[in-house]
């Protein structure tokens, strides 16, 4: 049997619905210390924090990660499953992804229904998750998501759905794999980029949405704030309204990096139009295009980048790989 670290952290699928029909946090978790999973592997659980996921912070996610990097070195488990609230599970999964320099499988799932709920789907994508901890061909994959029978990269998955059991959606890409009764089927190998293994969680990174009359005093906010940089989800191909294009000088003028996602949650942003605000202009005026990534990401990336001190053109690469 595989050796597997368990680290539970809360969310819904530690949780069940009470007497009123509200969903509340348990005093035990109730997947942790199962029979049904003990027969799959032998499980080391440890609970470093139970917090519903909307309370999860930079510190949080930095304490999983310190937790990991330590037993791992103390000791020889051979994968690695983090039980997680749904709400921003994507976000703790990719900061991991960026981060950890392991070639274990890392696997985070949750739960969508709670435990006692009818057609609770907490149990049976923890036994997923498991397993696909447990195959060898999960291993060198990044960190994945496994989740309503499929695999996600953590880099491409994202919640799309408020209560569907099958929320967890990579757009652009689709899943790395699928679950089966019997077997775990990878079928795309994700690409995998050097991890950065510094994290200052004292830098702050801000994240808007643009949208049409975008006012320059939301961007002025981040300035008087102190924020070390800013990531925002642009129109389109990656265009602001003009409205908008004083703030962000000012942003640029006080070298603070500015990465440009999209609010469409399909595509890549890219320097195209050549109009004002559009995605040329900003170009010429110093934005970081990124490749993909949805705005919680990015401003992960971008926290990390900065805890590394990359700046200029290493910070223009990072985001184009
Ligand atoms: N399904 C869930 O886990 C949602 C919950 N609000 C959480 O993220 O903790």
């Amino acid at each position: 049997m595989k050796k597997l670290l368990v680290l539970h952290t809360g969310g819904t699928i530690s949780m069940s619905e009470n007497p009123d029909g509200r969903v509340v946090t348990n005093e035990v978790n109730p997947v942790s210390d199962l029979s049904a999973v003990k027969n799959l592997a032998d499980i080391t659980e440890l609970n470093p924090f139970q917090i519903p996921s909307p309370h999860m912070s930079l510190s949080h996610m930095n304490t999983l990660r310190k937790t990991i990097i330590e037993q791992i070195n103390t000791d020889n488990f051979e994968g690695i499953v983090i039980t997680h609230g749904t709400d921003t599970l994507e976000e703790t999964a990719y900061f991991l992804n960026l981060t950890l320099n392991v070639s274990i499988p890392v696997i985070l799932t949750g739960a969508m229904r709670s435990s006692n709920e009818i057609g609770a789907d907490g149990l049976y994508n923890y036994l997923a998750a498991i397993r696909t901890a447990c195959d060898a061909d999960s291993k060198s994959k990044g960190v994945l998501v496994v989740f309503n029978d499929e695999i996600h990269s953590a880099t491409n998955v994202t919640k799309t759905h408020t209560s569907n059991t099958s929320t967890f959606q990579s757009p652009n890409y689709g899943p790395l794999g699928i679950i089966t009764k019997n077997h775990i089927y990878f079928h795309h190998l994700p690409v995998i980029n050097r991890p950065l293994v510094k994290v200052d969680t004292t830098i702050k990174v801000g994240l808007l949405t643009a949208h049409s009359d975008l006012d320059a005093e939301l961007l002025e906010f981040f300035l008087e704030h102190d924020y070390d940089g800013v990531v925002i989800e642009a129109l389109g191909q990656g265009n602001l309204p003009p409205s908008a294009l004083a703030g962000l000088d000012k942003l640029l003028t006080a070298d603070i990096p500015v990465v440009l996602v999209s609010r469409c949650f399909n595509g890549i942003v890219s320097n195209n139009y050549h109009y004002e605000g559009g995605g040329y202009d900003l170009d010429q005026r110093g934005v970081i295009f990124s490749n993909g990534l949805n705005g919680q990401k990015a401003r992960l990336k971008l926290i990390i980048a900065l805890s590394n001190n990359l700046k200029e053109e290493q910070l223009k690469n990072y985001f184009r790989k």
